[in-house]
């Protein structure tokens, strides 16, 4: 990618940054310019509630670091059998269109794309589309005490680099101005379900088990949508910062569709990452809840490392996760099984890392990997067939992808689980279970359960 060296370290200055912008337009059209700098710590949330507005897209992405970009300067949306590969070439070309300038050596700086992913490849949802990226017009990350704030801009005919110089020197004044909220864990409001009391989900678990016993798959991850409405407006902000505080060791995120309606949740599943040379991935599979007291907590991790039933439902996600690596040209390698632990319920996981080539995208990758077992079943294509029968709702973004990639092609995609969209006062909450030979429906009922309450004791 095209870099145009300047030193905007430590102060902005406005008349760098009018020649940066000034040969930028000389030199491409309907490029993107990207201006970095490092700066102080900035609370992402506050500028989340402060200064995003409700019409403008946003992506926050939290993991150890955390990323927030709003307002879009590029974006393409695609569906089909294909969608994976038409955002790839759409982040090609702008990669190659995007000339940068600024603190380029930290964790995010420089243009990133911000992804996400419907389960299926087509969708009939209207708020949410089956494939999107967008370039935003800002990001600001933070990460160890410092933050990165990044402005992109489209070099249109129109373009002025005079007027663009102020404004950006201007919002980067703004954003470091905003003061940090305190936010009281809150207190979740009175909620109205919507859905009648049914037992759909375990009739559709007790004809998933005849479907198994007679071979036609192995393994299917049959998921239950709740509505919920309340007297109020959800608050995103403090829904998301519930979020943090409860599931440290998960990603949490947000991913609004800049009309009102926004994807959020905790996942615990990443399922790819990309760094340098390397790949990460995990099949996670396999759950029981957190004991009341240290002896039942010990004695309900000693059954999910020790129980037939789980152990099969994850060994059929490691091998097929495996298998797509294989497919991929990669040689897997697996760390041992090991127990991750959540607030509310517990897994089995089980890290797997591949060496890679300098030529394996990203995307690529994401359009190998999912829908893992993990959240489709076994044998994929199978699966996912009869989950449009068992599912009277749509999957939306639910257990699809949603992540980011970077100028250099590093990224990091996680699996949208544990999560539900709010749209003014009205959420809907998605939650799955494995369902494998040997489960047992009622038991696959409370563990649906588990996660969406605990997914609703967040919403505020
Ligand atoms: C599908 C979900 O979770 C998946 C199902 C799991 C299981 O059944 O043991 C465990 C982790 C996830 O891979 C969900 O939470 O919605």
């Amino acid at each position: 990618m095209p870099a145009i060296q300047y030193q905007l370290h430590p102060k902005p200055d406005s008349k760098d940054l009018y020649q940066f912008l000034l040969r930028c337009k000389q030199s491409t059209h309907q490029g993107v310019a990207s201006i970095s700098i490092n700066v102080e710590e900035i609370d992402l949330l506050a500028v989340l509630n402060s200064f995003v507005k409700p019409d403008q897209k946003h992506f926050y992405f939290e993991n150890h670091g955390a990323v927030l970009a709003f307002d879009t300067a590029l974006q393409f949306e695609a569906e089909g059998s294909d969608r994976f590969s038409q955002i790839k070439s759409f982040i090609e070309t702008t990669r190659k269109k995007s000339y940068q300038i600024g603190d380029l050596d930290s964790e995010f700086s420089g243009i990133h794309f911000f992804c996400n992913f419907s389960f299926f490849d087509q969708t009939s949802d209207r708020l949410f589309p089956a494939a999107s990226v967008f370039v935003p017009a800002w990001q600001i990350s933070r990460n160890k005490g410092r933050s990165t704030i990044v402005a992109n801009l489209e070099i249109s005919e129109s373009f002025d680099p005079a007027t663009a110089t102020d404004e950006v020197l201007s919002t980067i004044q703004r954003i470091r101005n905003v003061k940090v909220i305190r936010l009281a864990l809150d207190i979740p409001k009175p909620f109205f379900n919507q859905n009648p009391v049914s037992d759909r989900f375990q009739k559709s678990v007790t004809a998933a088990l005849k479907l198994i016993q007679s071979k036609h798959f192995q393994k299917i991850v049959l998921a239950d949508a709740l509505d919920i409405t309340s007297p109020l407006p959800f608050n995103l902000v403090s829904s998301l910062s519930n979020l943090r505080s409860r599931y440290p060791n998960c990603y949490v995120f947000s991913a609004s569709n800049g009309k009102g309606a926004t994807f959020i949740g905790a996942t615990p599943e990443r399922l790819v990452k990309i760094e340098n040379d390397r790949l990460f991935t995990v099949a996670l599979a396999g759950s029981v809840p957190r004991g009341k007291t240290r002896a039942e907590d010990a004695r309900l991790s000693a059954t999910l490392l020790s129980r037939q039933k789980e152990k099969h439902e994850h060994q059929v996600v490691i091998d097929s996760i495996a298998q797509h690596l294989r497919n991929l040209g990669l040689t897997p390698q697996f760390s041992p099984p090991s127990l991750l632990q959540l607030p509310n319920i517990q897994h089995l996981q089980t890290p797997i890392r591949a060496t890679i080539p300098s030529d394996l995208h990203l995307l690529d990758a994401v359009a190998e990997l999912h829908p893992t077992p993990a959240v489709a079943g076994a044998p994929k294509l199978i699966a996912c067939e009869h989950l449009k029968s068992f599912e009277p709702f749509e999957r939306s973004w639910y257990a699809a992808p949603i992540g980011w990639m970077d100028h250099h092609g590093n990224g990091e995609f996680a699996v949208g689980i544990r999560s539900c969209i709010l749209q003014g006062n009205q959420a809907r909450l998605f939650a799955g279970a494995g369902i494998v030979a040997g489960s047992d429906p009622e038991k696959e009922f409370a563990e649906v359960q588990l996660k969406l309450q605990a997914l609703l004791n967040a919403l505020t």
